[in-house]
């Protein structure tokens, strides 16, 4: 086995820890760590959740005095700030390994490259960029929002083969089958917050919780620029999770202050339109990382239209309901010539049951 391919399968084993807390460690990134020493694993870490010990922590932790003299495997650069746990660089220093192998750099341009040479300046050997693609990819998340400061936008729609989120007559139950709808439901428990429009909860009522055991649900958002959501909506009375608001300058100020009695918060943003650039800033302040976009056509073609998508999530169904009258994922104006029309990479696609699951990103600029 050469050198490169051991690398790579203690590698995977530290990127499978990575991953295995997916959801709770947001807005932080997730990250996964593996110590070997003279030939034994002696150490396992992941990151659990933001303010508690980074993976290469509970590592160092488990090898204890093993540690000396091996090697340590971390799926992002080890961080070279004082952020709210002390710096991982340093610790590594302290417990006298003598090789670092890391995955990806730390995509936060403030630090990047700092924790590496404070490696190299101890005089560990560090080598880098063993199965970056995947480190990167399964924190596509943080590396977006670390630099934006705004959520990553994925765009989620359930459709039938022709396109369609219902019939011409509004019914839509069900589209998918409930295979696709649990890994929906696994998509939300991940997901910092969920948006949709209005028009989704005056004709589905909709709960956006996760419906899963030990489901996490994420923060509940309606954009309604002038308010004309139900008070009863189970959105408003269920208590399952916090709901705001987004509106625009006309909204009713007295239905905004019942709204805001029943313990909904209330956002208004500039114009008579949501402002969707607002929303994301006042998300990615509150450190919402990830947004669930399950709009509705309309919503959906604004968030693609702006620009403002980052990545596509399509879950379709064997079916064809037919019907120019019957709405589709993405509504909106559209694009007059076929070479403005919005290009997608890296196109991904699965079977999920009955279903295929498309998923690919918008490509930018
Ligand atoms: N109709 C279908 C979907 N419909 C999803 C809706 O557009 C919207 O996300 C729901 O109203 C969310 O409500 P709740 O949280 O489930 O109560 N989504 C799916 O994945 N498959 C389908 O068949």
């Amino acid at each position: 086995m050469s050198e490169m391919s051991i690398h790579e399968t203690y590698m995977r084993l530290a990127l499978e820890n990575a991953r295995s807390a997916k959801g709770q460690t947001a807005p932080n990134p997730m990250v996964g760590s593996v110590i070997v020493n003279e030939g034994r694993i002696v150490g396992i870490g992941a990151h659990l959740k933001p303010g508690e010990p980074h993976a290469e922590i509970h590592a160092l932790r488990m090898a204890g005095d093993h540690a000396k003299g091996g090697t340590i495997y971390v799926t992002l650069e080890p961080c070279s700030h004082h952020g709210r746990t002390g710096p991982c660089a340093e610790a590594v220093v302290r417990a006298g390994l003598s090789r670092v192998v890391i995955a990806a750099p730390d995509p936060n341009p403030l630090v990047a490259g700092r924790g590496v040479k404070i490696l190299r300046d101890a005089g560990i050997e560090v080598i880098e960029g063993v199965l970056r693609e995947e480190s990167e990819r399964l924190n596509e998340v943080f590396n977006r929002y670390i630099v934006s400061k705004r959520p990553f936008v994925t765009v989620k729609s359930a459709t039938t083969l022709d396109g369609k989120i219902a019939t011409r007559t509004s019914s839509s139950r069900w589209i998918t089958s409930a295979e696709a709808r649990e890994d929906v439901h696994r998509l939300r428990h991940e997901s910092g917050a969920i948006l949709v429009g209005v028009q989704t909860i005056l004709h589905d009522d909709s709960q956006l919780t996760t419906r899963l055991p030990n489901g996490r649900n994420p923060l509940r958002v309606v954009l309604d620029s002038t308010l004309r959501i139900p008070e009863d909506a189970r959105v408003i009375t269920d208590g399952e999770a916090p709901t705001w608001i987004f509106t625009g300058s006309n909204a009713d100020p007295a239905k905004r202050e019942r709204l805001e009695a029943a313990g909904v918060r209330v956002i208004e943003t500039d114009g008579e339109r949501v402002n969707l650039e607002q929303v994301l800033d006042t998300l990615g302040s509150s450190e919402i990382s990830s947004l669930l976009v399950e709009g509705g056509g309309q919503v959906n073609a604004s968030f693609v239209e702006q620009g403002l998508a980052d990545k596509l999530l399509l879950y379709m169904a064997p079916k064809l309901v037919g019907g120019k009258d019957a709405p589709t994922f993405l509504e909106g104006l559209g694009v007059g010539n076929m070479d403005e029309a919005f290009e997608l990479d890296d196109l991904r696609v699965e079977q999920l049951g009955p279903d295929l699951k498309f998923e690919a990103y918008f490509r930018k600029g």
